[in-house]
């Protein structure tokens, strides 16, 4: 959206704001313009006889006051964009499904709200180019006045070179963009050299190349189109200056000997070539601004029409739907979900899935590699809809707009789960709640975190495995109906797992808790009530276990 229209969006009073400006603003520099003119010429406007300097002084203040005002009122108008589009975006993004936040990328987002702040240039560049034209058209105007080839002259000139400023800067613009992508990719290899710091000082070769053929190499781009970028501006600049001086110079030395004018005749050029060299040379100034904060705007609309594109929901999540009763059970009924390339073709598909989750039972879910088993956690957690057939909660079929408040029923620990800095849940995290204490002692993390800060979480420098085990901890303090665990055990050491699958499991059933987790831990699989295997994306074995088929159900699940 061009920078403009955005403001007239944000307020209706802009265009007045602008428009009084220019209008107080062209009365007083032609008025000006008019007072140095005749000071030059020794002359003095009729009706301003006597008081030139009080009047000058006047208008000057006039300016000033105008000018100020609008510069308040634009930072005010900027600041209330940046704080729309910031909370926009993160508005939409939190009603994103996680399909749509995964085909987004959390790259785009981070550069998208970065971009935000350049929108911060808004101010400088508008004022800048508000009092500029106004200048320009005031002197050309009061030239074209007292000399029409003189104001003919300049504006060539000024014409000339805005439209040489302009062209150049479209070549620039293009050189900014390729900086700008080549920041986000610098940005991502940093990530992988900080994040990944361990696996880059494991090979030499790997360290080489990250710095050598990345790292360096996105810099090396950088400083040339950087260089050469900043040197067209500068170039822009000095053309402006110089090209003023040399008019300069014509309207001193060459106009009065060739035109055979007096010197006075020439006056009112050499003022209004002195008085343009000021806005022009701001003018020039602020295009790198204004380039950039038109990039940033592009790039916002850009990943804002992509997460409209994905989000349909913007304000609320909606009245949840009544569930009767307490949990009793998840149903599928030919659910399938199919991953798709950007050309919708199908590149993997779960299902049809058709089974019930019981109340109080423990399932455990287990599968080769790539068979698809997360992808299911993902549509039984409600995180992915199903491409077609249905989920019920007690009957309930859930329709695709309530799958917010579908995972509200359901603690979930994924594969890579996160632990928040800040406590979102306002979880009682105080030394005196005994049930933490109990929990963190179940969970032996006594000595490996402290509780009870002023900021009321837990702070941590946890082992994967300790992670998870408080990762649990506040799954079992969310206390909801259904725990949904991805390979939950595969970080912990022998004993914690046996811990785990022996005495957590049936505490957490006996607390009337529903576990479905996936599982490699063959040892202990006769701990579930229940087995599914997947297998490219389709369950192929669904076994009750019993003691007296649960060696025979854990070979089934193994083959
Ligand atoms: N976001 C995605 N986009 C496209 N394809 C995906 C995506 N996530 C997973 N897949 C594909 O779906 C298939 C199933 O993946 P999934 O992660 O569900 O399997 P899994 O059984 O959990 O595997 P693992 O045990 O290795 O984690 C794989 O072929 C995978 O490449």
């Amino acid at each position: 959206m061009h920078i403009l229209q955005l403001l007239r969006k944000q307020s209706k009073y802009f265009l007045l704001f602008v428009g009084t400006l220019g209008s107080v603003n062209s009365i007083v520099y032609l008025g000006l313009l008019a007072f140095i003119n005749n000071a030059v010429n020794g002359s003095s406007l009729s009706f301003a006889k006597g008081y030139d300097g009080w009047i000058f002084a006047g208008l000057v203040l006039l300016s000033l006051v105008c000018t100020k005002v609008f510069q308040t009122y634009m930072v005010k108008l900027t600041q209330e964009l940046l704080l729309h589009y910031e909370l926009s975006i993160l508005q939409q993004l939190r009603f994103a499904t996680w399909e749509a936040f995964e085909k987004l990328g959390a790259q785009r987002i981070y550069t998208a709200i970065g971009d935000v702040r350049i929108l911060a240039y808004i101010p400088e560049v508008l004022v800048a180019v508000v009092n500029s034209a106004v200048i320009i058209v005031c002197a050309l105007a009061y030239l074209f006045w007292v000399s029409p080839l003189g104001g003919l002259a300049v504006l060539a000139l000024t014409g000339a070179l805005l439209t040489f400023y302009m062209w150049r800067n479209k070549r620039i613009e293009k050189d900014l963009n390729i900086v700008r992508d080549l920041q986000n990719d610098y940005h991502q290899y940093l990530r992988d050299l900080i994040y990944g710091f361990k696996e880059v000082k494991m090979s030499t070769e790997r360290n080489d190349r990250i710095y050598h053929d990345y790292l360096k190499e996105n810099r090396l781009k950088g400083k040339e189109l950087g260089t050469r970028s900043a040197v067209k501006y500068l170039d822009n600049e000095l053309t402006g200056t110089y090209s003023w001086y040399i008019a300069l110079g014509v309207g001193i030395f060459l106009l009065p000997n060739l035109l055979h004018l007096s010197l006075a005749q020439t006056v009112p050029f050499i003022v209004v070539i002195l008085y343009l060299m000021g806005p022009l040379a701001s003018l020039v100034k602020i295009i790198p601004y204004y380039t950039n904060v038109k990039i940033a705007l592009e790039r916002i609309d850009g990943i804002r029409a992509d997460i409209e594109a994905e989000v349909t929901v913007t304000d609320s999540f909606g009245d949840a739907p009544a569930i009767k009763g307490e949990f009793a059970e998840i149903r599928f009924r030919e659910v399938t979900f199919e991953y798709k390339d950007e050309k919708q073709n199908k590149v993997f598909r779960v299902g049809p899935v058709s089974l019930t989750f019981n109340r109080g039972e423990v399932v455990f879910i287990t599968g080769g590699n790539g068979s698809g088993k997360s992808t299911f956690i993902n549509l039984l957690t409600g995180l992915y809809q199903p491409t077609s057939g249905t989920i019920s909660l007690n009957g309930q079929v859930i329709p695709l707009a309530a799958y917010p408040h579908y995972s509200n029923h359901i603690s979930a620990i994924f594969t890579h789960a996160y632990l928040f800095n800040e406590n979102y849940d306002q979880f009682d995290l105080s030394a005196d709640n005994k049930e933490l204490s109990k929990l963190i002692e179940m969970m032996e993390l006594t000595a490996a975190i402290r509780i009870g800060n002023d900021r009321n979480f837990i702070d941590n420098n946890l082992s994967k495995g300790q992670q998870k085990r408080l990762a649990m901890i506040y799954a079992i303090m969310e206390n909801r109906d259904i725990l949904v665990l991805d390979e939950w055990a595969a970080e912990q050491d022998p004993h914690f797992r046996a811990y785990f699958y022996k005495r957590l499991i049936p505490e957490l059933k006996r607390r009337g808790k529903t576990i479905i987790a996936v599982t490699h831990d063959d040892h202990y699989f006769d701990c579930a009530d229940r087995m599914l295997k997947f297998d490219y994306g389709k369950i192929v074995a669904d076994t009750v276990i019993t003691p007296e088929n649960a060696h025979f159900s854990i070979d089934v699940c193994n083959n």
